[in-house]
Protein backbone atom coordinates (compact mmCIF):
# COMPACT_ATOMS: atom_id res chain seq x y z
CA UNK A 1 0.00 0.00 0.00
CA UNK A 2 1.34 3.32 -0.56
CA UNK A 3 1.88 5.63 2.43
CA UNK A 4 1.85 9.64 3.15
CA UNK A 5 3.18 11.30 6.02
CA UNK A 6 1.64 14.40 7.05
CA UNK A 7 4.18 17.32 9.23
CA UNK A 8 1.33 19.65 10.54
CA UNK A 9 -0.46 20.97 13.66
CA UNK A 10 -3.29 19.26 15.18
CA UNK A 11 -7.07 21.00 14.98
CA UNK A 12 -9.39 19.51 17.77
CA UNK A 13 -12.32 20.46 15.36
CA UNK A 14 -11.48 17.66 13.22
CA UNK A 15 -12.03 19.91 9.92
CA UNK A 16 -8.07 21.08 8.84
CA UNK A 17 -4.47 20.21 9.72
CA UNK A 18 -3.55 16.53 10.55
CA UNK A 19 -6.90 15.60 11.02
CA UNK A 20 -8.10 16.59 7.77
CA UNK A 21 -5.30 15.07 6.00
CA UNK A 22 -5.25 11.88 7.62
CA UNK A 23 -9.05 11.46 6.63
CA UNK A 24 -7.96 12.93 3.06
CA UNK A 25 -5.05 10.21 2.51
CA UNK A 26 -7.60 7.35 3.53
CA UNK A 27 -10.34 8.31 0.81
CA UNK A 28 -7.65 7.96 -1.41
CA UNK A 29 -6.72 4.77 -0.17
CA UNK A 30 -3.21 5.66 0.76
CA UNK A 31 -1.81 5.16 4.70
CA UNK A 32 -1.78 8.08 6.60
CA UNK A 33 0.92 8.75 9.32
CA UNK A 34 1.77 11.92 10.80
CA UNK A 35 4.22 14.03 12.94
CA UNK A 36 2.28 16.59 15.00
CA UNK A 37 4.15 19.79 15.00
CA UNK A 38 1.54 21.61 17.56
CA UNK A 39 -1.74 20.94 19.17
CA UNK A 40 -4.39 23.91 18.61
CA UNK A 41 -7.49 24.32 20.59
CA UNK A 42 -9.60 24.82 17.60
CA UNK A 43 -13.34 24.49 16.49
CA UNK A 44 -15.31 25.87 13.60
CA UNK A 45 -15.63 29.62 15.54
CA UNK A 46 -11.58 29.78 15.44
CA UNK A 47 -8.35 28.91 16.81
CA UNK A 48 -8.34 29.19 20.95
CA UNK A 49 -4.95 27.91 21.88
CA UNK A 50 -2.08 27.07 20.35
CA UNK A 51 0.92 24.56 22.31
CA UNK A 52 3.85 24.08 20.27
CA UNK A 53 5.78 20.41 20.19
CA UNK A 54 9.29 20.70 21.14
CA UNK A 55 11.78 20.12 17.64
CA UNK A 56 13.09 17.08 19.10
CA UNK A 57 9.08 15.45 20.10
CA UNK A 58 8.76 16.35 15.74
CA UNK A 59 12.10 14.95 14.88
CA UNK A 60 11.49 11.80 17.07
CA UNK A 61 8.16 11.38 15.34
CA UNK A 62 9.63 11.58 11.76
CA UNK A 63 12.46 9.24 12.70
CA UNK A 64 10.50 6.52 14.00
CA UNK A 65 8.86 6.68 10.60
CA UNK A 66 12.02 7.52 8.34
CA UNK A 67 13.38 4.37 9.99
CA UNK A 68 10.91 1.45 10.00
CA UNK A 69 8.27 2.13 7.79
CA UNK A 70 9.16 4.73 5.07
CA UNK A 71 6.90 6.95 3.32
CA UNK A 72 6.40 7.61 -1.00
CA UNK A 73 5.38 11.21 -0.12
CA UNK A 74 5.44 14.06 2.88
CA UNK A 75 3.34 17.50 3.07
CA UNK A 76 3.92 19.76 5.48
CA UNK A 77 1.44 22.29 6.95
CA UNK A 78 1.50 24.48 10.18
CA UNK A 79 4.84 24.55 11.68
CA UNK A 80 4.84 27.63 14.02
CA UNK A 81 8.15 28.26 14.08
CA UNK A 82 12.00 28.54 12.71
CA UNK A 83 13.18 25.95 15.37
CA UNK A 84 10.65 23.30 14.34
CA UNK A 85 10.56 24.26 10.11
CA UNK A 86 14.65 23.62 10.69
CA UNK A 87 14.48 20.40 12.25
CA UNK A 88 12.28 19.24 9.68
CA UNK A 89 14.44 20.25 6.88
CA UNK A 90 17.27 18.43 8.48
CA UNK A 91 15.17 15.26 8.61
CA UNK A 92 13.67 16.03 5.26
CA UNK A 93 17.44 16.22 3.79
CA UNK A 94 18.03 13.55 5.59
CA UNK A 95 15.67 10.52 4.51
CA UNK A 96 15.66 12.13 1.26
CA UNK A 97 12.53 12.48 0.92
CA UNK A 98 12.01 13.59 -2.73
CA UNK A 99 8.14 13.60 -3.31
CA UNK A 100 7.21 16.63 -0.71
CA UNK A 101 4.39 19.19 -1.02
CA UNK A 102 4.85 22.13 1.48
CA UNK A 103 1.67 23.88 2.08
CA UNK A 104 2.90 27.51 3.97
CA UNK A 105 0.31 27.67 6.34
CA UNK A 106 0.48 30.95 7.95
CA UNK A 107 -3.11 32.48 9.44
CA UNK A 108 -5.96 30.66 10.62
CA UNK A 109 -9.43 31.78 8.83
CA UNK A 110 -10.59 33.99 12.12
CA UNK A 111 -7.25 35.73 11.87
CA UNK A 112 -4.88 33.60 14.88
CA UNK A 113 -1.34 32.99 13.73
CA UNK A 114 -0.48 29.42 12.99
CA UNK A 115 3.65 30.78 11.97
CA UNK A 116 5.14 32.90 13.80
CA UNK A 117 7.07 35.95 11.76
CA UNK A 118 10.08 34.86 12.83
CA UNK A 119 10.09 32.04 10.40
CA UNK A 120 8.87 33.41 6.92
CA UNK A 121 12.89 33.42 6.23
CA UNK A 122 13.56 29.85 7.54
CA UNK A 123 10.59 28.68 5.01
CA UNK A 124 11.67 30.30 2.50
CA UNK A 125 15.81 29.00 2.90
CA UNK A 126 15.66 25.61 4.55
CA UNK A 127 11.99 24.29 3.72
CA UNK A 128 10.60 25.56 0.26
CA UNK A 129 13.87 24.61 -1.67
CA UNK A 130 13.32 20.85 -0.82
CA UNK A 131 10.22 20.82 -2.27
CA UNK A 132 8.60 19.43 -4.76
CA UNK A 133 5.31 21.59 -5.36
CA UNK A 134 4.38 24.65 -2.87
CA UNK A 135 0.36 25.30 -2.95
CA UNK A 136 0.34 28.71 -1.37
CA UNK A 137 -2.91 30.52 -0.75
CA UNK A 138 -3.41 34.23 -2.23
CA UNK A 139 -2.52 35.87 1.31
CA UNK A 140 0.18 33.31 1.76
CA UNK A 141 2.05 33.92 -1.58
CA UNK A 142 2.18 37.37 -1.26
CA UNK A 143 3.91 37.16 1.58
CA UNK A 144 6.83 34.89 0.46
CA UNK A 145 7.07 37.03 -2.55
CA UNK A 146 6.22 40.91 -1.17
CA UNK A 147 4.08 41.22 -4.30
CA UNK A 148 0.60 42.32 -4.17
CA UNK A 149 -1.63 40.05 -6.39
CA UNK A 150 -5.07 40.62 -7.40
CA UNK A 151 -5.08 39.65 -10.95
CA UNK A 152 -4.26 36.81 -12.82
CA UNK A 153 -1.40 38.06 -14.12
CA UNK A 154 -0.19 38.85 -10.89
CA UNK A 155 -0.37 35.15 -10.18
CA UNK A 156 1.87 34.74 -12.64
CA UNK A 157 4.42 37.20 -12.11
CA UNK A 158 4.22 35.53 -8.08
CA UNK A 159 4.86 31.91 -9.33
CA UNK A 160 7.88 32.85 -11.29
CA UNK A 161 9.33 34.78 -8.08
CA UNK A 162 8.34 31.80 -6.40
CA UNK A 163 10.13 29.14 -8.30
CA UNK A 164 13.44 31.16 -7.88
CA UNK A 165 13.48 29.80 -4.50
CA UNK A 166 14.34 26.43 -5.74
CA UNK A 167 10.97 24.68 -5.50
CA UNK A 168 10.14 23.07 -8.59
CA UNK A 169 6.53 23.30 -9.20
CA UNK A 170 4.28 26.42 -7.54
CA UNK A 171 0.16 25.97 -6.96
CA UNK A 172 -1.10 29.53 -6.07
CA UNK A 173 -4.56 28.38 -4.88
CA UNK A 174 -7.67 30.83 -5.74
CA UNK A 175 -9.77 30.52 -2.87
CA UNK A 176 -8.93 33.65 -1.74
CA UNK A 177 -9.73 35.02 -5.90
CA UNK A 178 -11.89 38.42 -5.79
CA UNK A 179 -13.82 36.27 -8.52
CA UNK A 180 -17.29 35.45 -6.73
CA UNK A 181 -18.03 33.32 -9.67
CA UNK A 182 -15.22 30.72 -9.94
CA UNK A 183 -11.96 29.97 -8.01
CA UNK A 184 -9.06 29.54 -9.85
CA UNK A 185 -5.82 27.81 -9.01
CA UNK A 186 -2.73 28.62 -10.91
CA UNK A 187 0.20 25.39 -11.48
CA UNK A 188 3.45 26.53 -12.91
CA UNK A 189 6.36 23.62 -13.32
CA UNK A 190 9.15 26.33 -14.54
CA UNK A 191 8.21 26.51 -17.65
CA UNK A 192 4.38 26.28 -18.31
CA UNK A 193 1.74 27.81 -16.86
CA UNK A 194 -1.88 25.54 -16.32
CA UNK A 195 -4.85 26.43 -14.96
CA UNK A 196 -7.67 24.86 -12.82
CA UNK A 197 -10.53 26.35 -12.60
CA UNK A 198 -13.94 25.42 -10.84
CA UNK A 199 -17.11 26.98 -9.97
CA UNK A 200 -17.00 28.73 -6.73
CA UNK A 201 -19.18 27.15 -4.26
CA UNK A 202 -21.43 29.94 -1.76
CA UNK A 203 -20.86 28.48 1.47
CA UNK A 204 -19.13 29.35 5.10
CA UNK A 205 -18.34 25.76 5.22
CA UNK A 206 -14.31 26.08 3.99
CA UNK A 207 -12.38 25.26 7.37
CA UNK A 208 -9.47 23.23 6.32
CA UNK A 209 -10.09 23.73 2.34
CA UNK A 210 -6.53 24.74 2.16
CA UNK A 211 -5.14 21.56 4.29
CA UNK A 212 -6.94 18.85 2.54
CA UNK A 213 -6.24 19.90 -0.96
CA UNK A 214 -2.57 19.84 -0.61
CA UNK A 215 -3.14 16.40 0.89
CA UNK A 216 -5.03 15.17 -1.48
CA UNK A 217 -2.49 16.23 -3.98
CA UNK A 218 0.25 14.45 -1.42
CA UNK A 219 -1.49 11.47 -1.16
CA UNK A 220 -1.68 11.18 -5.74
CA UNK A 221 2.00 12.20 -5.82
CA UNK A 222 2.13 8.81 -3.07
CA UNK A 223 0.32 7.09 -6.01
CA UNK A 224 2.69 7.97 -8.79
CA UNK A 225 0.79 10.56 -10.34
CA UNK A 226 2.08 13.18 -11.91
CA UNK A 227 1.64 16.46 -10.44
CA UNK A 228 -0.33 17.60 -13.25
CA UNK A 229 -2.87 14.99 -12.86
CA UNK A 230 -2.14 14.63 -9.19
CA UNK A 231 -3.54 18.41 -9.21
CA UNK A 232 -6.32 17.36 -11.32
CA UNK A 233 -7.44 14.85 -8.91
CA UNK A 234 -7.02 17.67 -5.52
CA UNK A 235 -9.21 20.07 -7.20
CA UNK A 236 -11.98 17.32 -8.35
CA UNK A 237 -11.21 16.34 -4.24
CA UNK A 238 -11.69 19.51 -2.46
CA UNK A 239 -14.97 20.56 -5.46
CA UNK A 240 -16.95 17.81 -3.91
CA UNK A 241 -15.49 17.96 -0.31
CA UNK A 242 -17.19 21.71 -0.26
CA UNK A 243 -20.36 21.52 -2.07
CA UNK A 244 -21.18 18.36 0.48
CA UNK A 245 -19.63 20.51 3.34
CA UNK A 246 -20.92 19.22 6.73
CA UNK A 247 -23.04 21.94 8.62
CA UNK A 248 -21.39 21.41 12.18
CA UNK A 249 -20.82 24.51 14.69
CA UNK A 250 -21.42 28.01 15.01
CA UNK A 251 -18.95 29.18 12.63
CA UNK A 252 -17.18 27.99 9.25
CA UNK A 253 -17.86 24.40 9.52
CA UNK A 254 -15.89 20.98 7.70
CA UNK A 255 -15.89 20.17 4.32
CA UNK A 256 -16.49 16.33 3.64
CA UNK A 257 -13.54 14.55 3.23
CA UNK A 258 -15.90 11.43 1.95
CA UNK A 259 -18.32 13.25 -0.69
CA UNK A 260 -15.75 12.53 -3.09
CA UNK A 261 -15.50 8.44 -2.87
CA UNK A 262 -19.05 8.69 -2.24
CA UNK A 263 -19.61 9.99 -5.81
CA UNK A 264 -17.37 8.00 -7.76
CA UNK A 265 -18.96 4.63 -5.71
CA UNK A 266 -22.56 6.01 -6.26
CA UNK A 267 -22.83 9.01 -8.60
CA UNK A 268 -23.80 12.78 -7.79
CA UNK A 269 -26.33 12.29 -5.39
N1 LIG B 1 -15.90 28.60 -2.24
C1 LIG B 1 -15.14 27.80 -2.98
N2 LIG B 1 -15.65 27.17 -4.05
C2 LIG B 1 -14.89 26.35 -4.82
N3 LIG B 1 -13.58 26.11 -4.57
C3 LIG B 1 -13.01 26.73 -3.53
C4 LIG B 1 -13.74 27.59 -2.66
N4 LIG B 1 -12.91 28.04 -1.69
C5 LIG B 1 -11.72 27.47 -1.93
N5 LIG B 1 -11.75 26.69 -3.03
C6 LIG B 1 -10.69 25.83 -3.55
O1 LIG B 1 -10.16 25.13 -2.42
C7 LIG B 1 -8.75 24.95 -2.54
C8 LIG B 1 -8.10 25.63 -1.33
O2 LIG B 1 -8.00 27.02 -1.61
P1 LIG B 1 -7.88 28.20 -0.59
O3 LIG B 1 -7.32 29.33 -1.36
O4 LIG B 1 -9.18 28.38 0.09
O5 LIG B 1 -6.85 27.61 0.42
P2 LIG B 1 -6.51 28.15 1.84
O6 LIG B 1 -6.66 29.62 1.85
O7 LIG B 1 -5.19 27.56 2.19
O8 LIG B 1 -7.62 27.58 2.74
P3 LIG B 1 -8.26 28.42 3.94
O9 LIG B 1 -8.94 29.59 3.28
O10 LIG B 1 -9.21 27.41 4.47
O11 LIG B 1 -7.14 28.79 4.85
C9 LIG B 1 -8.39 25.56 -3.88
O12 LIG B 1 -8.40 24.53 -4.86
C10 LIG B 1 -9.49 26.57 -4.14
O13 LIG B 1 -9.65 26.85 -5.51
C1 LIG C 1 -3.81 22.95 12.74
C2 LIG C 1 -4.23 23.75 11.57
N1 LIG C 1 -3.51 23.69 10.44
C3 LIG C 1 -3.90 24.41 9.35
C4 LIG C 1 -5.00 25.23 9.39
C5 LIG C 1 -5.39 26.06 8.20
O1 LIG C 1 -6.48 25.47 7.61
P1 LIG C 1 -6.98 25.73 6.15
O2 LIG C 1 -6.03 26.71 5.51
O3 LIG C 1 -6.96 24.43 5.46
O4 LIG C 1 -8.37 26.26 6.35
C6 LIG C 1 -5.74 25.27 10.59
N2 LIG C 1 -6.85 26.04 10.69
N3 LIG C 1 -5.33 24.53 11.67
Amino acid sequence: MNKALTIAGSDSGGGAGIQADLKTFQELEVFGMSAITAVTAQNTLGVHGVYPMTPEAVVQQIQAIGEDIGTNAVKTGMLFSSDIIEAVSEQIRKYRWENLVVDPVMIAKGGASLLLQEAISAMKTHLIPLAKVITPNIPEAEVLTGLTIRSHEDKKEAALKLVELGVQTVVIKGGHDEDESESTDLLFDGSEFHTFTNQRIPTKNTHGTGCTFSAALTAELAKGSSIYDAVLTAKEFIQAAIEDGIDVGHGHGPTNHGAFRRRREFGNR
